[in-house]
């Protein structure tokens, strides 16, 4: 049974389109959200999360509809959320902040209530710093703090806006491992920037751009849609839609090859990068058209 159902989800901020005709079905499983800045990715997971209302469209997040109010606390009960931004009321510690969201999330006994608190910031790496104030914390730390409210009560719906941004790279393994564990059995939706992250954790991403979903598929099956489209070359080409010199000296250029050219396989960035180019490519012929 699918956690979440969108049909033809819209969402506008005054008379700006964020979201147009979105319809999508998402299972448990870790799913990837990428898209370029303002694509809505933001919009569509504060929608999820019962934080935003849509204005078209149905939406149905495990079985309940958000826009009641009894679907909204339904959903809820069983939802961690991690944010985009967020700030921290001033003088908790670490252990007190994640223990005053178990808190609102209605963990009333102590004693389990603590063991909770205890299981999420060790599982965010965060057991040595539980007594420290999150202001006195790094940006990383902070954000893991955030991280270990999500995980709260094991949710059925995770619900993350780019929770890698600032972690190094052992806590971004880490939370690799934390994240397909919870996706065995919860459903799990990432923004991120980070391709790498979706290439490494997800079976399924969806790429939005300017509100419409333009890829929802396999991670695979987004690598294969650039395959031939990357090659190694002395210089940079002058139609590569992409190109940086690598550290061999050698340029790898992304778009459309030339004849006879060294071409390689291509990374879910490269995919993703001709994907969100191509589409910008076509809105500007129709626009001259
Ligand atoms: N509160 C708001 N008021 C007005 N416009 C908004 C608001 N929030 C977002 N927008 C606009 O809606 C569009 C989608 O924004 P959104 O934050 O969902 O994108 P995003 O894909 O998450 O971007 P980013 O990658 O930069 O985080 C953008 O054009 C943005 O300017």
């Amino acid at each position: 049974m699918s956690s979440v159902i969108l049909t033809g989800l819209g969402k506008r901020y005054g008379r700006a389109p964020a979201l147009t005709g979105v319809d999508l079905r998402l299972s448990s499983g870790v799913t990837g959200l990428l898209g370029p800045n303002g694509a809505g990715k933001t919009t569509l997971l504060r929608i999820l999360a019962t934080a935003l209302a849509a204005d078209e469209g149905q939406v149905r997040v495990l079985g309940q509809n958000p826009a009641d109010t009894a679907g909204r606390l339904a959903i809820r009960r069983r939802l961690g959320y991690l944010p985009q931004e967020s700030g921290f009321p001033r003088g908790f510690t670490a252990f007190g902040f994640v223990d005053y969201m178990a808190i609102l999330k209605e963990w009333g006994d102590r004693a389990a209530r603590h063991a909770e608190v205890r299981r999420v910031v060790g599982l965010a790496d965060l057991s040595a710093v539980a007594t420290k104030r999150v202001h006195a914390l790094s940006g990383g730390q902070r954000r893991r703090v955030l991280l270990a409210q999500a995980l709260i009560g094991q949710p059925d719906l995770l619900v993350l806006d780019e929770p890698t941004t600032g972690l190094d790279p052992a806590q971004r393994a880490r939370l690799r491992d934390i994240l397909s564990t919870a996706g065995e059995t919860a459903t799990l939706v990432i923004s991120t920037h980070q391709t790498e992250d979706v290439a490494a954790l997800c079976e399924r991403v969806i790429v939005l751009d300017r509100g419409r979903v333009h890829f929802d598929g396999s991670v695979e099956g987004l690598i294969s849609s650039a395959s031939g489209r990357v090659w190694l070359a002395t210089d940079r080409h002058p139609d590569a839609q992409h190109a940086w010199r690598i550290g061999s000296g050698r340029w790898r250029n992304v778009g459309d090859p030339p004849a006879g050219c060294e071409v390689v396989d291509p990374t879910l960035e490269d995919a993703y990068l001709l994907l969100v180019g191509d589409r910008a490519r076509a809105t500007e012929k129709e626009a001259v058209a």
